[in-house]
Order: C-alpha cells, then structure tokens, then sequence
C-alpha cells in the first residue's frame, strides 16, 4: 500500500493500493453516527460497508445521490441536509463520500456546511477522483453560470483509494481520470509524461503496475501543491501555488458549462489543455514541440483534442467567472516548459481567438 501526506493545517494520509477500504474503520474513531453519500453505481458497495459498521456499533444512514454532475446541485445539497437532520448528525460523527469527483465534490460540501463543519472521509471511485477530486479539501457544486462556483475549502479525514474499485470502470472514464494524471506531468513531472509515452495502452490498464505508478504519481504531485498553498492564496508569475491545477480549466470549466455538465470532466480539460499550450505557446515561450506533445500524449489515452461545439463569445463570458480572474482580468495558467508554470495575465483577445481557432477539428 503507497501512503502520501497531504500537510493540510490538519495533516492527513492518502493510502492507495489494493484493499485500501479497510483503512476506513480507523478514520471514523470517535464517530458515533455515519452517513454515506454515494452514486447509485456504488450502492451495493455503500450497504455492505454500512453493515460492516453497524456490526461494529456505528448508526448508520446511506444516501444515494444522484449520477455525476446530477449530484452537484442546490436541489441536492438541500436534500442531504435534511437527511442528516433526520439521522441526527453531530460535530462528533462523519459524512463519508463514496462515488467519482462529483459524488466527493458534493459530499465534502455536504460535510463542510453541515453544523458549519463536520468531519469528512473521500473513497474515491474513479481514477479521476482519486488523483485529483478527493486530495485537497476543494469541495462544491455547479450552477448555470458555471463550474463549482459555489463551495468551500474543506480538508478530509484521510483518503482511501482502493484500486480494486477500479476494475470494471468504463474505459472512457479511465480515460477522462488520465487527463489530470497527464496535467500533473505536463505541469511538475516529467517522469508521468515518459510512463504514458513508453505504453499507453498499459497506462491505461488499471490492474497494471504502470498504473498504479501513474495514481502514486500524480497524487504526490497534488499533495504537494496543495500542501504548500492550500487555500491557493499564493500566485505571481514566478511563483505559482496551488492555481498550478488549474491548468487547462480556464476553457475547460467554460466548456462543461456550454456542454450543460453532460460532458466528461477530463474531456473538458484535455480540450482546455491544448488550448493553454496554445496560448502558451504565444505568450509564455512554450516551445512549438511540447504543444505537440499534448496533442499526441492526450491522444494516446483516448482524450479529445480539438473542438468547435460552442460560440466563442459565449465560452469567452464564462471564463471571466473563472475564479483566477481578478475583477476584469482573465488569469490563466501557462507553461514556459514542460514542469515549469506561470501564469499568464490579460492575455490579448486576438491570441485567444487564434488559439480557440486552433482547436478547429479542421484547422
Ligand atoms: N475537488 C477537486 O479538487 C476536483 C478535482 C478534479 C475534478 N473535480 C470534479 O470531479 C468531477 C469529475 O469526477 P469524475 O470524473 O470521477 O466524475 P463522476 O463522479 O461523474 O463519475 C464518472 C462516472 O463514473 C461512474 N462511476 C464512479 N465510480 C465507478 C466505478 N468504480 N465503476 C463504474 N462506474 C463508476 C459514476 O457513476 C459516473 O457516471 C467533476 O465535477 C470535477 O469538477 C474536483
Ligand atoms: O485542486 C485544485 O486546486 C484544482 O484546480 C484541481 C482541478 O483539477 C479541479 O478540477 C478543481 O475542482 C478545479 O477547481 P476550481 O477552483 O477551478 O473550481
Ligand atoms: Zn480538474
């Protein structure tokens, strides 16, 4: 079992690796009532672990939420809060969130609202969330003007990402999960890129070792970025914090919102991602070849890299609410090479428009 700190003002352990569920007895000490908020693919698995706790002594409550970006609504925080209500929920007791990014997203928010602020456990069950959702205390919802604008900062217990809740994910969502993994390597590790490229076909098998390699990697690279800027207060062009994740979400998030969330989130930012390279590429000395390599690395793992389903003028409004921007200034992440980030301010409206024409499928 690989172990990665996050040094959060509480610090707490990702354990990854096979079997890693049964860590989750340990992080609930103290606890006396338990809600599990879970996706409906995960039922089963949600009453089993509620029936391994109750035989421990634990009150139990499962709450199934709806799928995806379905459960990162108003509607839906409401209805967790009022069943936490009926099961009587304390500051001593703990929401455990079971499912992919948008079941953890939802459920950490549930846990950082819920008597202002309640203990919370991530069991991440997509790649994507394991390497990036559940590590670093972002938690929220989604409305119509955009992306996970409403939320909190909301450090977890512990995490447990056990790899064998991965065997039978739809390859499409190992997929969308490989594009954070690949962002960790475009943004701060190389060695992630040089796995990928060395056989991608084994990158994406999920019981392969070279998988495994991948998640330790990529969530070594996310704990260490939050760990020295949690909150992502730390940025100047020179010394990027935690926005640093956020590459390729500036066009990214504005396409889900386009997409009325039905899109997956690695599409998204695997598309975003060109974009960035693009714009870097013109604007912060990245070279010509390394914007190549994102096209022909986010190939390799089945990601889309070109697009032209939406209006640019609409996409360009909603990246003004990207929460980089400061007032009327669009903030966004670049490469001045591979691993070294900056952030680019204001950039000219004509480079966007080129590199959003760029992403043409048939430029
Ligand atoms: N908080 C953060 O730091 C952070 C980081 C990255 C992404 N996110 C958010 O995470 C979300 C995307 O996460 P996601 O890609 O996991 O999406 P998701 O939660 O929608 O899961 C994708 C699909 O996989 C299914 N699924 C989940 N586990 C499964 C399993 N083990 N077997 C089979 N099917 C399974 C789900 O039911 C869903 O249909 C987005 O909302 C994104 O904004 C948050
Ligand atoms: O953890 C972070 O910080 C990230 O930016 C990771 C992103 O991959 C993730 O999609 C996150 O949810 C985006 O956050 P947001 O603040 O842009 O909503
Ligand atoms: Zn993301």
């Amino acid at each position: 079992m690989a172990e990665v700190e996050v040094r959060a003002e509480r610090p707490y352990r990702v354990q990854i690796g096979a079997g890693a569920l049964s860590g989750l007895p340990e992080l609930l000490q103290g606890a006396r009532r338990v809600a599990i908020l879970h996706a409906g693919v995960m039922a089963d698995r949600a009453h089993t672990v509620a029936h391994e706790l109750a035989a421990d002594g634990l009150q139990t409550t499962c709450i199934e939420v709806p799928d995806g970006e379905g459960a990162k609504t108003g509607e839906v925080l409401l209805h967790c809060w009022d069943r936490l209500a009926e099961a009587g929920l304390t500051r001593s007791d703990v929401v455990v969130g079971l499912g992919g990014g948008a079941t953890t997203d939802l459920a950490g928010f549930v846990a950082a609202s819920w008597l202002r602020g309640v203990g919370f456990v991530s069991i991440p069950t997509t790649v994507l969330a394991m390497v990036d959702a559940a590590v670093g205390g972002k938690t929220g919802i989604n409305i119509t003007a955009g992306k996970n604008l409403v939320g909190a900062f909301h450090e977890p217990l512990g995490v447990l990402c056990d790899l064998d809740l991965l065997v039978g994910l739809p390859e499409r969502e190992v997929s969308s999960g490989l594009a954070e993994v690949v962002k960790c390597g475009f943004i701060a590790d190389e060695r992630i890129l040089e796995l990928v490229e060395q056989d991608p076909a084994e990158a994406r098998d999920v019981t392969s070792v070279r998988f495994a390699t991948l998640v330790r990697r990529a969530v070594q690279v996310k704990a260490q970025t939050v760990s020295t800027d949690l909150r992502e207060a730390t940025s100047s062009a020179d010394r990027v914090g935690r926005e640093a994740l956020n590459y390729g979400h500036t066009l990214g998030h504005a396409i889900e919102a386009a997409q009325h969330f039905t899109w997956r989130h690695g599409e998204a930012i695997s598309i975003g991602m060109v974009f960035a390279a693009e714009v870097s590429h013109r604007l912060a000395g990245l070279a010509a070849d390394d914007v190549a390599r994102h096209r022909r690395l986010l190939s390799q793992v089945g990601l889309p890299t070109a697009y032209n389903a939406a209006d640019w003028n609409q996409l360009r409004a909603t990246m003004s609410l990207d929460k980089k921007a400061r007032g009327d200034q669009l903030r966004m992440v670049g490469l001045r090479r591979m691993g070294e980030v900056t952030i680019v301010d204001s950039p000219p409206e004509q480079v966007l428009l080129e590199c959003w024409q760029a992403l043409d499928p048939g430029a």
